[in-house]
């Protein structure tokens, strides 16, 4: 007798949205992920860039610990694709924490997971698709990432404003700025989140985490436009993006 074959493995895919960060680098006000661009706050921006994917089904927010009705009420007034279901959960002290309260809200029948910046609202849909697609096709780990423009220094840090010795200067071109979303096979992801402890500055990124197992995490092209709003800068360069966008849809 010929064996049953296997029940094939769902491959619902889910995007996690860390939203839960005050923004301090962006300067005082609200919460950054609800602060406005383009009139329309950063995180619906975000949401969309997810929800733009066809393959992502379900997108949860993780949004700032006492702020979860308030996005409850920004999803409801916002249009978003009617085909992805949106879920908000609150966040917690780090973006780990943030991260790690999302996933504990996926449904069973999720198996890739992106995990999205708020603060990347700009992120072109192809970069998500690209994330995704890797994932599918067997990674367990991959990160969309830009080879640098500046020489990076490793130094021995000091207090802020005194000269720091160098200590390395790392091959450029071995280098790459990694952005998000981040795409996971969920298993390996819950596993790193639970398992993987992290001292001092941390895990800047979940990838980092993955390869803390020692799973294989690969890189895909990034994009200029899925930069982090961080600083007030970057927030005008996001402005202009965004205008240009809308200037060439014709609205
Ligand atoms: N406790 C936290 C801290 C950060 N984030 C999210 O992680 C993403 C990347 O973090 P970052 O850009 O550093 O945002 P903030 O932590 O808000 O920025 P800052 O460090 O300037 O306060 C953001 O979408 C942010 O909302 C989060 O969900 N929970
Ligand atoms: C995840 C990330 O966006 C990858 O570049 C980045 O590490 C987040 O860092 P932050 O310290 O939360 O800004």
């Amino acid at each position: 007798m010929s064996p049953t074959p296997a029940e094939p493995r769902p491959t619902r895919t889910a995007a996690v949205i860390p939203a839960a960060g005050r923004g301090v680098r962006l300067g005082p006000g609200t919460p950054k992920a609800l602060r406005a661009l383009g009139g329309t706050p950063m995180l619906i921006h975000a949401v969309r860039a997810m929800a733009a994917s066809r393959a992502v089904s379900l997108v949860v927010v993780v949004a700032p610990p006492d702020g979860a009705p308030e996005v409850k009420n920004l999803i409801a007034d916002h249009s978003l694709p009617e085909r992805t279901d949106y879920l908000v959960v609150p966040g917690g002290a780090t973006r780990q924490e943030s991260v790690s309260l999302g996933l504990d809200a996926l449904p069973e029948d999720v198996s890739v997971v992106l995990v999205h910046d708020a603060a990347r609202p700009l992120v072109p849909v192809d970069t998500v698709d690209a994330v995704v697609e890797a994932v599918r096709e067997g990674a367990v780990a991959v990160v969309p990432a830009l080879p640098l423009a500046d020489t990076v220094k490793e130094v021995e840090p000091g207090a802020p404003g005194e000269p720091e010795p160098v200590l390395s200067t790392p091959v450029r071109a071995r280098l790459r700025a990694v952005q998000t979303p981040q795409g996971f096979d969920r298993d390996t992801l819950v596993r790193a989140h639970r398992t993987v402890a992290v001292d001092g500055e941390g895990a800047t990124d979940d990838a980092g985490m993955v390869e803390r197992l020692g799973a294989p995490v690969v890189v895909v092209p990034g994009h200029e436009e899925a930069f982090k709003v961080t600083r007030p800068l970057d927030l005008v360069l996001a402005e202009a993006v965004l205008a240009r966008r809308r200037a060439n849809d014709g609205f």
